[in-house]
C-alpha cells in the first residue's frame, strides 16, 4: 500500500520495446494537465545512482553483485528523489523500477526470486508504483529497433533466451499484480500506443481527465 499523496508511475519492458519514446509523451500529457511532475530513471536518478549505473551497465560482475547495485541505486533514488517528491504531492515517473530487477536479474539471469523479494522488502517495504506501464513486444521487433538506433550496452548485447526469460517474468508479474500493471502491445504504431496510454491515464487518475 502506498502512503503518499502523489502518484508513482513506472515504465517497463525489454530493451527496444519503446519505453523512452512513450515517457516523453506521458510527461507532456501530465504536465499539460497541471501535474507537478518529476521524471527519473533507474538504475540512476541521483548523482551516486548514475555512477552505479555506469558500473552496472558496463562491467562484468557476479549476478548478485549486479542485483545489489541495482537496489543500492534504488535506495538512493527513493531517499533523494522519489519519497520527497511523493510526500510533497508531486507525481513521479520512473524509467524502470523494481519490476526490472525481477525481470532482468530474476528472469533473465536466473537469480532466486526470494532473494530479490528480500531486497525489495528491505529497500521499499511500503512503496509500490500506483501504475506500471509494461511495453510488450516480441524479441525480434525489439532487436530490430535497437539495432537501427544505437550502440548496445551489456544488457542489450544479451542473447534471445535472456530476453525471452526477461519478457516472460515481466508478463508473469503483470498477471500477479493486475491492479497496477497495464500491458501495452508495443507492436502497434506510436500514435496508436499514445491513444491507449492517454486512456489508461484518464481511467487510472480520473482527477486529471
Ligand atoms: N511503436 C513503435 N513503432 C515503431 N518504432 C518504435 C516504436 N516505439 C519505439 N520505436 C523506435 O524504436 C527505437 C527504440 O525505442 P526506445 O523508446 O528507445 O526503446 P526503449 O527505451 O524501450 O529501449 C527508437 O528508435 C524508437 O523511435
Ligand atoms: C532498473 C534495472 C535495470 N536493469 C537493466 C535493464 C536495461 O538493460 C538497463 C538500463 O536500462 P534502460 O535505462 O532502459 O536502458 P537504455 O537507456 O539503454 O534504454 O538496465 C536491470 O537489469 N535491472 C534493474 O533493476
Amino acid at each position: 500500500m502506498t502512503q503518499h499523496s502523489g502518484k508513482f508511475i513506472t515504465f517497463e519492458g525489454i530493451d527496444g520495446a519503446g519505453k523512452s519514446t512513450h515517457i516523453a509523451f506521458v510527461s507532456e500529457y501530465l504536465k499539460a494537465r497541471g501535474v507537478d511532475l518529476v521524471s527519473s530513471r533507474e538504475p540512476g536518478g541521483t548523482p551516486l545512482g548514475e555512477k552505479l549505473r555506469d558500473l552496472v551497465l558496463h562491467e562484468k560482475m557476479h549476478l548478485e553483485t549486479e542485483a545489489l547495485l541495482m537496489f543500492a541505486s534504488r535506495r538512493e533514488h527513493i531517499a533523494q528523489v522519489i519519497a520527497p517528491a511523493l510526500s510533497r504531492g508531486a507525481w513521479v515517473i520512473s524509467d524502470r523500477f523494481t519490476d526490472a530487477s525481477f525481470a532482468y536479474q530474476g528472469g533473465g539471469r536466473g537469480m532466486d526470486l526470494p532473494k530479490l523479494e528480500a531486497l525489495e522488502q528491505w529497500v521499499h517495504p511500503h512503496l509500490q508504483p500506483d501504475l506500471t506501464l509494461l511495453f510488450d513486444v516480441p524479441l525480434d521487433v525489439a532487436r530490430a529497433r535497437l539495432n537501427a538506433t544505437r550502440s548496445l550496452d551489456k544488457f542489450e548485447r544479451e542473447q534471445a533466451d535472456f530476453f525471452a526469460a526477461t519478457r516472460n517474468e515481466y508478463l508473469r508479474r503483470a498477471t500477479q499484480f493486475p491492479q497496477r500493471f497495464r500491458v501495452i502491445d508495443s507492436t502497434q504504431s506510436i500514435a496508436e500506443i499514445q491513444v491507449q496510454i492517454a486512456a489508461i491515464l484518464d481511467e487510472c487518475f480520473k482527477s486529471i481527465a
